[in-house]
């Protein structure tokens, strides 16, 4: 990949509380302007890659760099600068549920800028705009389905508007429709206002459907492959294959390791079972 990465992972190796290690020796870019994905199953440390891009962890060792800086978890005032150019989106990213839809997207403006209340009210609108929702600006949250919720934090997370927007999960707990109108507004909000995107996800199609860029990491943090969503579907690896085509067995295995069957329900060989 060429130099206008926005994000560096460098030679990063990290555990939580120097236990045991969750990613080693990691190398990964982000481009700028570009939405990728990272992919794996459960446990592979996606978002704990996610936390280190935020500053909330340091790694053990190596490098995240972001726009040329590296990130230093002990430095405040570089944070908070940082924060200030980060939209994260979390899975169960909480909405003020009393507030209106207007209101929880104005929070962050009101919380982070001095900007006049018209002005606020103005960018308010062009958010939810964004996300097709200017029409339910007075609503509460409680009265929004899950679908319109997720969206309604989309538009406050690109409130001030990031230059990194790091999504995890996005899709979770969304039925197909929603799921699809949320991967495409993912696409047209880095590509609207020139965001770069980081993704972190179980969905396969929904981010191959969006993404420029694809990464699949396994257990440890481990770059299977990456590659365009093209190159990972044409990929012949055994590994790429099952996790892009969702495929039942291959070589990372259904079932965690457990004892046999036969063994845990007491009928090993019946006759020899006493
Ligand atoms: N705060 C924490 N302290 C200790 N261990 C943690 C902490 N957060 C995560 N872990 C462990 O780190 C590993 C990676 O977790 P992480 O949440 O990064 O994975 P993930 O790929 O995002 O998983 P999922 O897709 O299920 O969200 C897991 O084994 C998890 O139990």
């Amino acid at each position: 990949m060429s130099a206008s990465a926005l994000i560096e992972i460098d030679n990063v190796t990290f555990g939580y509380d120097g236990g045991r290690t969750i990613l080693k020796d990691l190398n990964l870019r982000f481009l700028r302007g570009k939405v990728t994905s990272v992919l794996g199953n459960s446990g592979c440390g996606k978002t704990t890659l996610l936390r280190l891009i935020g500053g909330v962890h340091a790694p053990d060792q190596g490098r995240v760099v972001f726009d040329g800086e590296v990130i230093n978890t002990h430095d405040r005032a570089q944070l908070y600068r940082l924060r200030r150019r980060l939209g994260m989106l979390f899975q169960f990213g909480a909405l003020f549920t009393d507030l209106t839809v207007f209101d929880n997207v104005a929070f962050p403006l009101r919380e982070m800028t001095d900007l006049p209340e018209s002005m606020i009210r103005d960018l308010v609108l062009m958010k939810l705009n964004a996300v097709g929702l200017r029409g339910a600006a007075q609503l509460r949250i409680s009265e929004v389905s899950g679908g319109m919720a997720r969206r309604i934090a989309l538009a406050r997370a690109i409130a001030l508007d990031p230059e990194l927007i790091m999504y995890d999960e996005p899709f979770a707990g969304l039925d197909l429709i929603s799921m699809g109108v949320a991967a495409q507004l993912i696409r047209t909000l880095n590509d609207v206002t020139g965001a770069t995107t980081l993704l972190i996800s179980h969905d396969v199609p929904e981010c191959m459907a969006i993404s420029d860029w694809v990464v699949l990491m396994a257990e440890g943090g481990r770059v299977v492959a990456q590659g365009t969503p093209a190159d990972m579907m044409a990929s012949t690896d055994p590994e790429v294959r099952q996790f892009v085509r969702g495929e039942p067995d291959g070589p990372v295995k259904f079932h965690y390791p457990a004892p046999s069957t036969a063994q845990d329900f007491g009928v090993a060989g019946r006759g020899a079972a006493r």
